[in-house]
C-alpha cells in the first residue's frame, strides 16, 4: 500500500474554496470549472415578496379518500392529511408577501396518497405564505434515466414496451385518476415524453443535453399534477410553474449545472410581481433551469431540488427554507447504513454543506450556498412524522459541547498516489498537477501532499455514464504520467467525522483506537480548513463496518461520554 498515513509537510496554511459561479457576461464562461466540478482544496490536507390574501383565499378542502388516512394515521403521520380534510373554510395568508420555501422531495410526493399529505401539511401552517418546490414523483428520475438508455437502444416500434416508460406512465395516470383530476393535467406531457423516447430510439443516442430534457418531464408532471389537486380542493394555487421559465439560469453543464448570479433577480421579480398581482400559491419545479447560452433546459445534479429551494429563499429573502424528506431530519449516520443513527437537531450551514459534499444524500451538495448567503435558517423535516422537531440549520450554534455531529460515507471513490519524478525541491510540481485536473475538469476531495508526492481521492461518481469514467480516469493518468509515477487506487472510501475540529484530538484518538480495534488500516487522512471535518480514507469493503464501530463508539458508547467530558473540563 502506497500510503499508510500521510500529514502535510509544510506548516503553510491555505483555505482555497471554489468560487460561486461566474454571473452571466463575467469572467468566467460558465464552463466546468465554474463551481460544481472544480477542486475544493482545503489546508494542506484537502483539496478541494406581502399582500394580505383576500376572500379569494378561503379554502374548502375535499375530503381525501379514507383509506389513505386510516393508512397514514397508522404510521403516526395522519393529522397534515386529516387538518387538509377538515380544514373547509380557513384563510391562507395573514400577512402580504411569500414567507417560506417548503421544498418536497420525491419521497415526499411518491402517490396520490402521499400528494393529499403534503396537501394537508402545506394547509396545517395557514399562517404562512409558501412557495411550494417539488421533485419528481417517487424514484421517476431513475426511472427516466434507464428509459433513455434502453430507448437508445431498443428501435422505434419497441419504445412502448420499455418496462421504466410503462411504471412512468401508470404511476402518473393513476395518481391523477386517484386524485379525480382529469387526465388532461398531464396527457401532453405523457405525449411528448413517449414522443422523446421514440426520437432517442431513432437516432441511437442520448447526449446529456438530451438527458437532462428527458428527465425533466419528471419535475414538470408532478408539479402539474400538485398545482391542478390544490386548485381542485380550493387551494388558491397559481397553476405550476417551470423554473426554467421563471428565470432559474444556470451555467450549460449539463447533469450539473451551476445557478448563476443572474438567477436572484430574476427569480425574485416574477415571484414577487406574480404575489402581487394575484396571491396564489406558486408550485416550482424543483431541479431544473435553462442554460444560458444553450437555452435548453439543464438539471442541477442529483437532490437537485433542495438547491431550487434555497435559490428561491435568498432570491425572495424569506424567513424560512424548509426540505421535506422522508427522515426525521439530517442523522448521525445514513440510516441505510446503520439504523441506530439519531437525529442531530442543529447544524451549522458549514457542517451541513461538508456533510452533503462528502456524500450524505440528505442535501444536496451545493444547496447551503445561497441560504449562508442570505443568512436565511434551513430546516429538514420528515413527511411522514411532522410532529418530529428535524434540524435546523443556521450561520452560526453553541459549539463549546459539540464532540461530533455525524459520520458520513463516500462509496467507490479512486485515490491517486503521485510521486514526482523530479529532484526533492522541485517547485511547480503541485501547480502542474493541479493544473492537468482542471484541464480534464475532474473533482479532487481529498488531499495530502509532501514536496516531492501528492495523493488525492477523486470522486467519478458524480459522472453519469460509467464508461465515461474509465477513460476519463485513464486520460488523467497518461497526462500524469508525463511528470510522475502514478499508482490508481480503487474501491476505497472516504469517511468524514462532521464535528468540532477544535476536538480533533479527541475525536482522532478515538476514531484510531476504534479502527485499529477492528483492525482496519487508514490509508490517508486529511483535515480541512472548514474546521469542521475530518476525512480518513479505507477500503470500501470495510467502510460500512467502521461506520457502524465509530457510530457506536461517538454515540452511544458511555466511555465516550467520559472522554468527552474530560476534555470539555480541561477547554
Ligand atoms: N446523514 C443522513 N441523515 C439523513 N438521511 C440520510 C443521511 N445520509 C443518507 N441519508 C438518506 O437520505 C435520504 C433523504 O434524502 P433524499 O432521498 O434526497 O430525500 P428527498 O428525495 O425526500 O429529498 C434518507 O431517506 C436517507 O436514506
Ligand atoms: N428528482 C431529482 C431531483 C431531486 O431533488 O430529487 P429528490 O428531492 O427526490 O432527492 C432527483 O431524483 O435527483
Amino acid at each position: 500500500m502506497a500510503i499508510a498515513l500521510r500529514f502535510a509537510a509544510a506548516p503553510l496554511r491555505l483555505r482555497l474554496v471554489s468560487p460561486a459561479p461566474p454571473a452571466i457576461g463575467g469572467a468566467g464562461d460558465g464552463g466546468r470549472g465554474g463551481g460544481g466540478g472544480a477542486a475544493r482544496i482545503g489546508v494542506l490536507g484537502r483539496a478541494r415578496c406581502r399582500r394580505r390574501r383576500g376572500g379569494g383565499g378561503r379554502l374548502e378542502v375535499a375530503a381525501a379518500a379514507a383509506d389513505d388516512s386510516a393508512r397514514c394515521r397508522a404510521k403516526g403521520v395522519g393529522a397534515a392529511a386529516a387538518a387538509a380534510e377538515t380544514l373547509g373554510g380557513i384563510e391562507v395568508g395573514g400577512g402580504d408577501q411569500l414567507s417560506v420555501v417548503m421544498k418536497f422531495g420525491g419521497s415526499s410526493v411518491s402517490s396520490a396518497a402521499r400528494m393529499r399529505e403534503v396537501a394537508g401539511l402545506i394547509l396545517a401552517f395557514p399562517e404562512e405564505r409558501p412557495v411550494v418546490v417539488l421533485s419528481a414523483m417517487g424514484k421517476t428520475t431513475n426511472l427516466l434515466l434507464l428509459a433513455g438508455e434502453k430507448a437508445v437502444g431498443c428501435g422505434v416500434i419497441r419504445v412502448s414496451e420499455i418496462e421504466e416508460w410503462n411504471l412512468i406512465k401508470d404511476l402518473h395516470i393513476k395518481t391523477v385518476e386517484e386524485l379525480a383530476l382529469p387526465r388532461s393535467v398531464i396527457h401532453t406531457m405523457l405525449d411528448e415524453l413517449e414522443q422523446l423516447l421514440k426520437g432517442i430510439a431513432m437516432m441511437k443516442e442520448l447526449t446529456l443535453r438530451t438527458t437532462d430534457y428527458l428527465v425533466s418531464f419528471g419535475e414538470c408532471m408532478s408539479t402539474r399534477i400538485f398545482a391542478a389537486y390544490l386548485n381542485k380542493i380550493g387551494v388558491k394555487a397559481r397553476q405550476q410553474l417551470d423554473a426554467f421559465d421563471i428565470g432559474f439560469i444556470t451555467t450549460d453543464d449539463f447533469g450539473n449545472a451551476d445557478i448563476l448570479e443572474a438567477t436572484y433577480p430574476a427569480v425574485a421579480k416574477r415571484l414577487h410581481g406574480d404575489w402581487i398581482r394575484d396571491p396564489a400559491i406558486p408550485i416550482v419545479t424543483g431541479f431544473l433551469g435553462k442554460g444560458w447560452k444553450s437555452g435548453a433546459v439543464t438539471t442541477l445534479g442529483r437532490g437537485g431540488s433542495d438547491l431550487t429551494a434555497t435559490t428561491i429563499g435568498k432570491a425572495l429573502g424569506l424567513r424560512e427554507i424548509q426540505v421535506w424528506k422522508d427522515v426525521d431530519g439530517v442523522l448521525t449516520c445514513d440510516p441505510n447504513i446503520y439504523p441506530n443513527a439519531t437525529t442531530v437537531p442543529y447544524l451549522t450551514f458549514e457542517e451541513a454543506a461538508e456533510l452533503a459534499y462528502f456524500g450524505a444524500q440528505v442535501l444536496h451538495p451545493q444547496s447551503m450556498r445561497p441560504a449562508r448567503e442570505g443568512d436565511i435558517p434551513v430546516r429538514v423535516k420528515n413527511s411522514y412524522n411532522p410532529k418530529a422537531p428535524g434540524t435546523l440549520i443556521t450561520k452560526q450554534r453553541k459549539m463549546d459541547k459539540v464532540v461530533l455531529t455525524s459520520i458520513v460515507l463516500k462509496s467507490n471513490v479512486t485515490m491517486l498516489d503521485i510521486v514526482s519524478t523530479r529532484m526533492l525541491g522541485q517547485f511547480g510540481f503541485l501547480a502542474k498537477v493541479f493544473s492537468i485536473f482542471e484541464d480534464l475538469g475532474i473533482s479532487v476531495d481529498c488531499v495530502a501532499t509532501s514536496e516531492v508526492s501528492i495523493s488525492v481521492s477523486l470522486d467519478p461518481s458524480k459522472i453519469w455514464s460509467r464508461e465515461l469514467i474509465q477513460q476519463e480516469l485513464d486520460h488523467v493518468v497518461e497526462e500524469l504520467e508525463k511528470i510522475a509515477v502514478v499508482h490508481l487506487l480503487q474501491q476505497r472510501a472516504i469517511i468524514s467525522l462532521i464535528g468540532n475540529v477544535r476536538r480533533s484530538s479527541l475525536i482522532l484518538e478515538k476514531a484510531f483506537q476504534v479502527l485499529r480495534k477492528s483492525g482496519v488500516n487508514v490509508q490517508m487522512i486529511s483535515q480541512g480548513a472548514s474546521k469542521v471535518n475530518m476525512s480518513l480514507i479505507v477500503h470500501d469493503s470495510e467502510a460500512k463496518q467502521c461506520i457502524k464501530a465509530l457510530h457506536q463508539a461517538f454515540f452511544e458508547d458511555d466511555v465516550l461520554t467520559e472522554v468527552e467530558e474530560e476534555a470539555l473540563h480541561m477547554s
